[in-house]
């Protein structure tokens, strides 16, 4: 053989090595086919899963219907009927409730994985068509066709000869059209060829403000030494100098969020506002960009790693839906410090003239600083979270809020008492002991569901529905604020004997209360199952979930599927106490709550005091029975003066000489807790076997320390009663 024909043989089987190669490998089909072939896939699954639990509803009513109507001719059913006919409805309620979880389907945001996971597939398939072959040469070669090898061989010479230097067109098919009529709701695909970068989006096509100019580069952070968290690609050359434009942070976003693949790479986000940047923080409204499939939830779920993208992290990175616009303009900011990392408090002034019902009552701040206020005005709370998160913290405004609005009438259900303990005697009714609070609140919330009916009434007659119709109405006869508080909720709907009938209560009022001024204020640790009926929750207004252990017990406070969409308290710091997800109107914040206690707690319960005190008719001094006392027995009934220099003076002697835990006394940070506990009960005073589980130790040790307190007479300058005060010898205590 001359050059020529051996060079054309060797570049014929290089080009159809290369083909074949191409061709195993997969990629003759393109990203987007595959892309459509799962969600196709998917789709049909989804439609099949909600066929199914059509078909199975229908099988239960059908049943259901024909038990009905035996019952009806045979004026009755015989108990295995009764039974076939609890489990036929109890079978239509599962599968309508699957049918709802399941909904309309969507298209998920796939990982690029899947898609290459598919053409491996499909190569792994082609491979074994192209090995058919040769496994069938040896075979028949093993098997006496001795011939088979060479012809093969010679064949394979020609066809690359034939082939010669004409190279294969390596590239991927169209999209076959069927299967794109197939998937009409794909709109991105993913790892396609870079995608235009997308034009701006007109501000009119999105119900947004006209789009100002891009702003003038941004003043560089004042303090010395500050970093202010500007992405990457945003950040000023050297730290100190001016930020660029907010060309870069449009840059840095829609590369991070490239990187994280919420947008395809080579998309751009649009910036919809100037960008502020200040020494504490930046931030941008940004709109993702269309035919992209990415929304505000995906770049909440992706948040981790795109503070990672960014430079930031978790804590430091906030991201929100824009009140008002469309699911793909969010706000996103990133923060020099967690802006949650330092407790706020609530002063005496900020509770101070509080009206619950327009402006409503601090409760918490966002990551702005801006406050939360909780309007009662058609607003009614669930709030969760582990054990120690800070629900009873949240309570503790709500509570102090609705004491000091006289239109309130408050009725407060403490089922893990002492826990609001220093509210007894200021609320309407007070409700804690362990023995009798279940049936006493069965009860209470029996005669608020009776007291509806007489509420619609009166709004009836001045012609309205609701009470928010007529604001002037609030507080007036027969329409004082009823709000309803109830500190770990599982105590009485768990209770065996009473917890059907608080149940059914809690539904009805959840359902209908809050139109007559009847507000529930529900809270509740996450640990126990079945808690609260569905009727209720999903009747709730706000849903708070403070730190949670898992997405799952996070989700039975904001509400199923939450989780998956980026929004779970266990993402939250579980030391930052009063931290939590907020699921109000619809969006979901991240807010934390203000802290009310010390000086100001006490500044509030005199306000309280103040506010509430009931006229006390003149009660006739206590008859000595023994030796008189020289105690001022009528002093002791009204509010005490407390002589608060006593206990200062106590605890300033019991004070470590060095601060820090291991100088500490054993023991000392209990009996400060004890001093507070009895503090908080004020005139009421607390019982020993009480004061020993709130601080958690034997009720023998707390009777020895109120025997020295007595002796040294800071019970008394606490304004507690007898009873605190001798428990330690009381028998009955
Ligand atoms: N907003 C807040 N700011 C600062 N500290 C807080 C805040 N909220 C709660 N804490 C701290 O967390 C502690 C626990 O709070 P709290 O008693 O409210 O939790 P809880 O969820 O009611 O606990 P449990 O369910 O065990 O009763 C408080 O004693 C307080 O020190």
């Amino acid at each position: 053989m001359s050059q020529r024909p051996t060079r054309r043989t060797r570049s014929g089987a290089r080009h159809l090595a290369l083909f074949l190669a191409h061709w195993a490998g997969g990629h003759t089909v393109s990203n987007e086919e595959l892309f459509r072939r799962i969600i196709k896939q998917r789709a049909e699954a989804h439609q099949e899963a909600l066929e199914e639990h059509r078909r199975l509803v229908l099988r239960a009513h059908k049943k259901a219907t024909k038990l009905h109507r035996i019952a009806e001719e045979d004026g009755g059913l015989t108990p295995a009927a009764k039974a076939e006919l609890k489990a036929a409805t109890k079978e239509a309620e599962r599968h309508t409730a699957a049918l709802r979880a399941l909904g309309e389907f969507e298209v998920p945001n796939l990982d690029p994985g899947q898609v290459r996971h598919r053409r491996r597939r499909i190569a792994a398939a082609r491979c074994a068509v192209l090995a058919a072959p040769a496994a069938g040469i040896t075979a028949a070669t093993v098997a006496g066709a001795w011939w088979t090898g060479p012809t093969a061989a010679v064949l394979g010479v020609l066809t690359s000869w034939a082939r010669g230097p004409q190279a294969f067109d390596l590239t991927a098919r169209p999209v076959p059209a069927d299967l794109i009529a197939e998937t009409p709701m794909v709109l991105a695909v993913p790892g396609a060829a870079p995608a235009p970068v997308v034009a701006p989006v007109a501000a009119a096509a999105v119900g947004l403000p006209s789009v100002p100019p891009m702003p003038a580069p941004a003043p560089a952070p004042a303090a010395a030494g500050a970093t202010a968290p500007v992405p990457a690609g945003a950040a000023p050359a050297a730290a100190g100098t001016a930020v660029e434009g907010g060309q870069d942070l449009v840059l840095a976003l829609s590369k991070a969020l490239g990187a994280c693949r919420v947008i395809p790479r080579g998309t751009q986000v649009t910036l919809l506002a100037p960008p502020e940047v200040t020494a504490e923080r930046w931030t941008a409204v940004v709109r993702l960009p269309d035919d992209t499939g990415a929304t505000v939830d995906h770049v909440v779920a992706a948040r981790k790693n795109l503070g990672g993208e960014l430079g930031l992290d978790r804590a430091r990175l906030h991201v929100e839906q824009v009140a008002g616009a469309d699911d793909k303009t969010l706000r996103v900011s990133g923060f020099t410090t967690d802006p949650f990392a330092q407790p706020r408090l609530c002063t005496a002034e900020m509770l101070g003239g509080v009206d619950v019902w327009e402006q409503g009552i601090p409760v918490a701040f966002d990551a702005f600083g801006r406050l939360l206020y909780l309007r009662l005005r058609d607003v009614s709370i669930l709030l969760g979270g582990s054990s120690r998160s800070g629900k009873g913290a949240v309570l503790r405004l709500i509570i102090a809020g609705c004491l000091l609005d006289p239109r309130v009438r408050l009725h407060l259900a403490d089922g893990k008492h002492p826990g609001q303990h220093r509210w007894k005697g200021l609320t309407d009714s007070y409700i804690y002991d362990p023995d009798k609070r279940a049936k006493q609140l069965a009860k209470r919330l029996e005669a608020l569901v009776a007291e509806m009916g007489e509420r619609a009434g009166r709004l009836a007659a001045v012609g309205v529905e609701s009470l928010a119709e007529r604001p002037d109405l609030v507080g007036t006869e027969g329409l004082t604020l009823e709000v309803v508080v109830v500190d770990e909720v599982s105590a009485f709907t768990l209770d065996v004997k009473y917890g059907k009938r608080i149940t059914k209560a809690l539904i009805d009022l959840a359902a209908r209360g809050l139109a007559f001024g009847i507000v529930l204020i529900l809270a509740t640790q996450l640990s126990t199952a079945g808690v609260l009926d569905r009727l209720v929750t999903s009747n709730v207004v706000w849903r708070w979930c403070m730190y949670a252990t898992g997405a799952d017990e996070s989700n039975t406070i904001l509400g199923k599927g939450m989780a998956g969409r980026g929004y779970s308290a266990h993402l939250l710091d579980p030391e930052q106490r009063g931290s939590g997800l907020l699921l109000a109107e619809g969006r979901i914040s991240t807010v934390r709550s203000l802290w009310l206690d010390g000086a100001d707690m006490m500044a509030v319960q005199d306000m309280v005091r103040a506010l509430r005190a009931k006229p006390t008719t003149p009660t006739p001094a206590p008859v000595p029975v023994q030796a008189p006392v020289p105690a001022p027995a009528p002093a002791a009934v009204a509010a005490p003066e407390a002589d608060w220099s006593v206990l200062d003076r106590w605890l300033e002697q019991a004070a470590p000489p060095v601060p820090g835990p291991a100088a500490v006394p054993a023991g000392a940070v209990q009996r400060l807790r004890a001093l507070d506990v009895i503090r908080q009960a004020g005139p009421d005073g607390i019982k020993r076997a009480a004061l020993a589980d709130a601080v958690g130790v034997p009720a023998t040790t707390v009777g020895g320390w109120l025997k020295e307190w007595t002796s040294q007479g800071v019970i008394e300058a606490l304004g507690s009663p007898p009873h605190t005060r001798y428990a330690a010898t009381d028998g009955r205590q």
